[in-house]
């Protein structure tokens, strides 16, 4: 899979979205991001399969899809994922972990397993053969604009040493909440590989989209 920017589009200018994936296209940026809220799993909704299959149709960069829902296990038949993209799913929610995350790989997608600030490395365990990344919550899931749940630093640390333990050098650290410029940084050294970025990163008041790329490239370099 690819490594670098990931733009989390409920960031993004709800009336305007083709403006910022024009911006997207031009900066280079990786992935789309599509956080996918239930209003159950986390406290807030967001994003859904209308939009996804909207922005399908305007762009051609593949999508990362987050799905911060109860049992994802029974909902991806309703996704319109397509070979080359990414999904995480988070261990707390998804009952059949291995499972689902094993046919998302057989389809071509990249399947990720999303992990909770307060939720232990361990739970990799059994699943680390059918992952391609590892999605490291650092704020608690639902908002924009938080602040780093500052232990999550050790953490990205933690999982880096555990999967190079067990042999999975190229299993990617997805980092997601308040990936400044600053944390960006710190969280690289850290292990991280994939940069999910929002309001602190890329969809800022201060400048465009394509000037907070680069700025954040030569944070994550
Ligand atoms: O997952 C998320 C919220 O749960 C968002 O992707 C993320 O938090 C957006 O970035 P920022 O924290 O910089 O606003």
């Amino acid at each position: 899979m690819k490594t670098g920017i990931s733009a989390s589009m409920m960031c993004a200018d709800f009336m305007d979205m083709r403006k910022d994936i024009r911006a997207m296209e031009e900066a280079g940026i990786e992935y789309l991001h599509f956080d996918i809220m239930d209003g159950s799993f986390v406290p807030n909704y967001a994003l859904g399969v209308c939009m996804i299959e909207q922005v399908r149709r305007e762009t051609d960069l593949p999508l990362d899809i987050h799905l911060m829902v109860e049992r994802p296990d029974l909902k991806t038949g309703y996704f319109p994922f397509r070979k080359g993209d990414t999904v995480s799913v988070h261990a707390e929610s998804t009952v059949h972990l291995q499972r689902l995350l094993q046919f998302l790989k057989r389809e071509g997608i990249h399947p990720g397993v999303a992990m909770n600030p307060a939720t232990p490395v361990e739970v990799l365990e059994y699943v680390l053969d059918v992952a391609d990344f590892v999605l490291v919550m650092t704020v608690n899931p639902g908002f924009a604009g938080q602040a780093i749940v500052e232990e999550m630093l050790r953490k990205i640390g933690n999982v880096r040493s555990y999967l190079n333990e067990r042999g999975h050098r190229d299993t990617v650290i997805q980092v997601d909440g308040n990936v400044s410029f600053e944390n960006a940084r710190k969280m690289k050294a850290a292990g991280a590989g994939n940069f999910v970025a929002g309001s602190a990163g890329l969809f800022r008041t201060d400048m465009t989209i394509p000037e907070a790329a680069k700025k954040l490239r030569e944070a994550i370099r």
